[in-house]
């Protein structure tokens, strides 16, 4: 049921918050021509995940630099059977126009917890270069009751209390999808079993929430691009909370379902979380040579 609610949830995202998100490259996407000397390109990056990451905040910023073009909309060409089967030319139409010096890049975030996505990804381009935004494996827990919260409500569905669904009988629920989805070392190691380490680079979520700039410069890095997104490209919203988006003499920040007020939750039920994944935390640290502050 949650998986259906899921894909219903996606689709219903690409529509509402991921088209309209910010409506430059929507607007660009759909009323483009084919400019002279452009393509359709498969991708050479792909943001693999995770949900609720900040995968729209990391695209979105990284359009900004001239090399690089975006797919508007979530694809799920390698996490939905029903789209892998129209095949790669289905995929590469639905990228934007780009020029032969140009990146273009996808996100998906389902496809990090995917079990076929790694493998297909590899069959499609083996030296593929891939991004993934991880943030604290709680909050990111909590963020995506949060993000299902809403559309429940937004359906008239029933909610229930955040406590209620990560702690039954005494004990937590390890089997809540939206926990099963923070064991980032139980997700890495499928991507590792096609990709090297050095293929992947690993986004910091929470510092791209307050320093956007720190981690984009490494991702221009990693992507062999040179430096071109600047410090004045960024601009703290007050009222939202969050860094927002000022490139080509336009300003915009993220859809309103991005950046919610998350509940406030019992610090005994939080303390159980951190301590459940201190452990994957650790194992993950160790898969990716690399650590992070995480609870
Ligand atoms: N600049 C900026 N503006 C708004 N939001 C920002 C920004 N940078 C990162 N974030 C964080 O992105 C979180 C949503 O992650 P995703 O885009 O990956 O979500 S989704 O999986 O595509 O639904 C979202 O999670 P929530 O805070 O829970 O809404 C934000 O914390």
């Amino acid at each position: 049921d949650e998986d259906l609610l899921l894909k219903n949830v996606s689709i219903l995202e690409v529509l509402k918050s991921e088209v309209g998100a910010l409506s430059n490259t929507s607007e660009q996407y759909s009323t483009q021509v084919q400019p002279p000397g452009t393509s359709h390109h498969i991708p050479q990056t792909i943001i693999v995940g995770v949900r609720k990451g900040g995968t729209r905040a990391l695209l979105e910023m990284l359009d900004i630099h001239p090399n690089i073009v975006v797919a508007a909309t979530e694809v799920h060409f390698f996490d939905w059977d029903e789209n892998y089967v129209k095949g790669i030319e289905w995929y590469r139409n639905l990228m934007p126009f780009s020029y032969e010096n140009q990146i273009t890049i996808e996100k998906t975030p389902g496809y990090f917890t995917s079990l076929h996505a790694p493998e297909r990804i590899h069959d499609m381009n083996s030296s593929i270069k891939l991004l993934i935004i991880l943030r604290d494996p709680t909050e990111r827990v909590i963020s995506d009751y949060t993000q299902v919260y809403y559309n429940r409500l937004e359906n008239r569905k029933s909610v229930q209390r955040f406590e209620d669904i990560v702690i039954k009988n005494g004990a937590l629920n390890t089997k809540y999808k939206a926990i099963q989805r923070s064991l980032y070392d139980v997700h890495m190691e499928r991507w590792l079993k096609y990709f090297d380490l050095n293929q992947i680079h690993i986004v910091d979520g929470n510092t791209l929430i307050k320093q956007p700039l720190k981690e984009l410069q490494k991702v221009e890095k990693f992507l062999n691009l040179p430096p071109k997104i600047l410090s004045s490209n960024f601009y703290f919203n007050q009222t939202k909370g969050f860094y927002c988006i000022r490139s080509d003499g336009r300003e915009r920040c993220l859809h309103e379902s991005k950046g919610r007020p998350h509940p406030v939750v019992n610090r005994t039920v939080l303390e159980q979380l951190y301590s459940y994944f201190r452990e994957h935390n650790r194992n993950f640290y160790k898969m990716v040579n690399q650590s992070f502050d995480w609870h």
